[in-house]
């Protein structure tokens, strides 16, 4: 399972946790504007915005999973297994690869009024990267710090919707995941108050209690109304070290320990990364499972206009600071 947020302050942040049950060798990968973006049925970009991202870089081309680029557009891509359906190559449309979807908005677009321009006349095709890896079946989140939506590539057609909680997480489809969302309208921050009955001496006994049914599951569905309930409520300093750290706690509400989540014997779904970009700035933050130390890449301590991808592996490995020794 994955979630994806949006986060606004005095900056704009966006990013993901990515739980799966392994790495397919993830890196921080700076693609700057020069680095020749060869499309497979679409004619090359040479000269495009630069994108910062998670990705897995394979024959030189980063196939990105979660990326900004250098106008403060965020893309993230996420299990959307049963539902996603990709179309054959057509006449008349830009065909992108499902593995291409994030590099074509990216490089091309700075705001999501952009991209939505491209989505009128794209097609995502079933042309999978290579025979070792194949298809993904993904729905993807979209996010300018003004609006942010959700593109769903379906049997019945492509659906772009606006997405007012600024959340995704995998199945069902977004409509119903925001259709459950009418079920937890009671739910607040604040103390109840004894609305079950006036003839009965109701206490309210603990703190939280306002939140009392919000799920705790890690299905999708759960964590769906978990993180939003966390974002849309959530309240931080603007400063950016009050920012990012509120963030990583907003997607900490969804976070997968090893063993709750069996896929099969003996093998467990976690949460390998969180990221949380700043958007504004062009910053990677990150931690992962086994570092939750936050490290950090600037896309602007690189050289923008090189035609070279830099990639920065993941740091691994728990750091911790001695008060005493
Ligand atoms: C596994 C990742 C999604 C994690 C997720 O959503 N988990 C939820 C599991 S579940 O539904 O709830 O069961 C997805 C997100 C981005 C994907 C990668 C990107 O799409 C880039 C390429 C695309 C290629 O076609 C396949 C390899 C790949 C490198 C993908 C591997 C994998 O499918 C990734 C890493």
């Amino acid at each position: 399972m994955c979630t994806a947020a949006t986060y606004k302050t005095k900056d704009f942040y966006f990013g993901r946790t990515l739980d799966y049950e392994f790495s397919y060798g993830d890196q921080v990968t700076i693609t700057p504007r020069s680095f020749p973006f060869h499309f497979r049925h679409v004619s090359e970009l040479k000269n495009h915005y630069a994108i910062i991202g998670m990705a897995h870089v394979a024959g030189n081309y980063p196939l990105y999973y979660d990326a900004i680029n250098e106008k403060g557009l965020g893309m993230a891509g996420l299990n959307f297994v049963g539902n996603a359906s990709y179309s054959d190559v057509q006449s008349e449309v830009d065909n992108i690869a499902q593995f291409e979807f994030i590099p074509w908005i990216l490089s091309q677009c700075s705001s999501v009024t952009e991209a939505r321009e491209l989505l009128h006349r794209i097609n995502i095709v079933n042309t999978p990267f290579s025979e070792q890896l194949p298809l993904a079946q993904l729905h993807w989140l979209i996010a300018d710090e003004k609006e942010c939506i959700t593109v769903e590539s379906m049997s019945d057609g492509l659906h772009v919707y606006d997405n007012q909680v600024g959340v995704l997480t995998n199945n069902p489809p977004f409509p119903q995941q925001m259709f459950q969302l009418n079920n937890y309208m009671h739910l607040s921050p604040k103390q109840p108050v004894n609305t079950f009955s006036s003839d009965l001496n109701l206490n309210a006994y603990s703190r939280g209690m306002g939140g009392l049914g919000l799920p705790g599951d890690l299905s999708s569905a759960s964590r769906f109304v978990r993180v939003a309930f966390t974002k849309v409520n959530s309240f931080s300093g603007e400063s950016e070290m009050e920012s990012v750290s509120q963030f990583f706690h907003i997607l900490g509400s969804v976070d997968q320990q090893r063993g709750c989540c069996q896929v099969f014997d003996g093998k467990y779904e976690i949460t390998l990364y969180t990221s949380c970009c700043n958007a504004t700035k062009g910053i990677y933050y990150y931690n992962t499972y086994e570092n939750h130390q936050i490290s950090a890449v600037d896309m602007h301590s690189e050289n923008l206009d090189s035609d070279k991808l830099v990639c920065y592996p993941l740091i691994q490995g728990e750091q911790i600071k001695y008060q005493n020794r």
